[in-house]
């Protein structure tokens, strides 16, 4: 059992958030603070901001108001340079669609953030190759012809390749059969304990939200135990 956030420094800490998009305001203030291994779902009706939620947490977006930090530097303080260097450091991206470059090999695509990053081409190569043994996806040669599974899971090898300390995932079963959306979410979620990651995981499916430690949703602003 690991110990409650309150006993440890906070990887992410966001306060206040809110987004105003000309007379309507997004998030409502929200708060949410997650400890360093900590997944947290985050559920809410369609519109209720969520993926805009995620994208204040990434630094792509500044909200209109309120902070975020993440591994203790404020990224609403930040220049954009500066928050696409931390998202490089600390932060891996999961989609809905794996949105994989067809013309690279699935090796490719997974080696890209390493490279990007300044890693050896050879260490970053085996890493890759490791990562997507170790996530169960059987190379095809040409990635356009990946199942939506396997593309899946490769998306999720390309988030983990800079060993991020949080993954942020949007919907990232949505677009899956409900087996294959069970296989996915077995990888993740063993991925996210063994590496000792922070996630949070936008979703509109209980399965997913039942997975994570903890569950928040927009719109009510309220926090919820998963079972
Ligand atoms: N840059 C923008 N300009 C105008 N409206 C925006 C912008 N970004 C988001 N919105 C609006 O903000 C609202 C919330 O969008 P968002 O995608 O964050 O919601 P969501 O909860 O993720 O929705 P869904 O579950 O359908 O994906 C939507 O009404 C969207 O159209």
């Amino acid at each position: 059992m690991s110990e409650s956030v309150e006993e440890r420094p906070a990887l992410l800490t966001a306060s206040s958030v809110q987004v105003s998009l000309g007379d309507r305001q997004l998030l409502a203030q929200t708060d949410l603070t997650i400890g360093a291994d900590e997944a947290v779902a985050v559920l809410g009706p369609s519109g209720s901001g969520k993926t805009t939620f995620l994208a204040c947490l990434a630094g792509l977006r500044i909200p209109t108001s309120g902070s975020v930090r993440l591994l203790d530097r404020e990224l609403t303080e930040m220049s954009s340079t500066q928050r696409a260097q931390v998202r490089l450091d600390s932060i891996g991206f999961v989609f809905q669609h794996a949105d994989l470059l067809p013309e690279l090999s699935p090796v490719e695509n997974v080696m890209l953030p390493g490279l990007l990053k300044g890693g050896d081409p050879d260490g970053v190569r085996a890493d890759a190759e490791w990562l997507i043994a170790d996530l169960g996806v059987r190379t095809a040669a040409d990635t356009a012809y990946l199942s939506g599974g396997e593309a899946q899971r490769l998306a999720l090898a390309r988030a983990l390749i800079t060993r991020p300390s949080l993954l942020l995932a949007d919907e990232p079963t949505g677009a899956l059969d409900r087996a294959t959306r069970d296989e996915v979410l077995e990888v993740m979620f063993a991925k996210i304990r063994s590496e000792q990651m922070a996630a949070v995981i936008v979703t509109h499916d209980e399965q997913v939200a039942a997975s994570a430690d903890r569950t928040i949703e927009l719109a009510t602003v309220r926090s919820v135990d998963a079972t």
